[in-house]
């Protein structure tokens, strides 16, 4: 970076960057020149629309509005929010600057941002009200929430000359690279998120297990609890050859390098979590080394593939006979292993 010569908004971004998210910031700050300042501020201005959904000190008669109009601050020099409770307020705070950073950027990248900024607050409000009860609605929820981003990001690539122009177009494909990390979030936050009064894991599905999702933190019902867990797991495999397909069409190094950590870190998640009880009593996290191992060794698709491989082997090594979905578990981690 030239400090020297950057604007002081972008440096208090580069700062809030840092400050809000250990797991992308490093990739971010790693994009090529060309697309850096665009996706930083995506990623921005996405976090402040997250921190008003997540902040549960907000009434829903303010929140919804707040949420459906957010994208209108983008073009108000002074709007800010300072009453946020949130881990991540200052987002709130320090919006003017942020918001000044997107009115800089091309028009061309202002055009998604805006897009997906007025698409995910509208689509937020709609579980505000309801929660996430079908298999459909977990994947609606998570399209708001991560596929409007995976699909803003192709838009990016691809409006940048760095990717082909085709990226962008497959929105299908874009959608279920953000449902792979959304989801597999959902999966290992059952507790964080239990603690908080907050569901996201599917009712249908839990509801099969137990009346009340609150059961699966009692020891007494570990059985019911794995069987659910493996089942969302299994839902989540489903995504693995959209997210090597998406992978295979990159050219810039940059650009694979930030799609696909996020991604090795997912499926590494999804086989700590599999089938273990330590879900339901704490969050599981990759640990830091092991992280940037995989960091290291995810600049090449083959490098990936070889991942992606070495996690669903162990996956499959251990799905119980028992698992009323094993056979399901079995078969789509053989097709996953069919492409690495
Ligand atoms: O509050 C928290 O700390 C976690 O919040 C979760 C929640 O509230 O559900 C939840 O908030 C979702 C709403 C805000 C999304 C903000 C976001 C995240 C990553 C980005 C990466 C690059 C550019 C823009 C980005 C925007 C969250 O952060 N979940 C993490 C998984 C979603 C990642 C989105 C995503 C999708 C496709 C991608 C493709 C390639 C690289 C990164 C990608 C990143
Ligand atoms: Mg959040
Ligand atoms: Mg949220």
């Amino acid at each position: 970076y030239d400090y020297g010569t950057m604007s002081p908004s972008m440096k208090v971004c580069l700062e809030l960057l840092v400050r809000t998210s250990r797991s992308f910031a490093a990739v971010i700050q790693a994009l090529d020149e060309e697309l850096r300042g665009a996706v930083c501020n995506f990623y921005l201005v996405l976090r402040a629309l997250d921190t008003v959904e997540d902040d549960m000190s907000i009434p829903n008669e303010v929140k919804v509005p707040m949420l459906k109009n957010f994208h209108h601050n983008l073009l108000d020099p002074d709007w800010k929010f300072m009453d946020s409770k949130d881990k991540d307020a200052v987002v709130l705070q320090e919006f003017p600057h942020i918001s000044k950073e997107f009115r800089a950027l091309p028009e061309k990248y202002r055009d998604v941002i805006w897009d997906v900024c007025a698409k995910m607050g509208n689509g937020m409000t709609v579980f505000l009200e309801r929660k996430v009860d079908t298999l459909e609605e977990w994947d609606e929820y998570c399209h708001y929430v991560a596929g409007l981003v995976g699909i803003g990001l192709a838009r990016l690539f691809s409006a940048s000359g760095l990717e082909e122009s085709s990226l962008g177009m497959d929105t299908a494909l874009a959608n279920r690279v953000g449902l792979f990390l959304q989801k597999t979030n959902i999966i290992r936050d059952y507790l964080e998120d239990l603690n908080d009064d907050r569901i996201f894991w599917p009712k249908a599905v839990w509801s099969k297990y137990r009346p009340d999702i609150g059961d699966f933190a009692k020891p007494e019902y570990q059985q019911e609890a794995l069987a659910c867990l493996n089942e969302l797991i299994t839902n989540a495999l489903e995504l693995i050859p959209s997210s090597l397909h998406f992978m295979s069409q990159l050219h810039n190094q940059s650009v694979f390098n930030f799609v696909a950590i996020p991604q090795v870190m997912a499926i590494a998640t999804l086989e700590r979590c599999y089938n273990n009880p330590k879900v339901f009593s704490g969050v599981v996290k990759i640990r830091k080394g092991e992280a940037v191992r995989m960091m290291m060794g995810s600049s090449s698709f083959d490098k990936v593939k070889a991942i992606m491989k070495h996690f669903v082997v162990q996956i499959k090594a251990r799905i119980p006979e028992s698992d009323p979905h094993s056979k399901q578990t079995h078969s789509l981690c053989q097709k996953a292993l069919s492409l690495c």
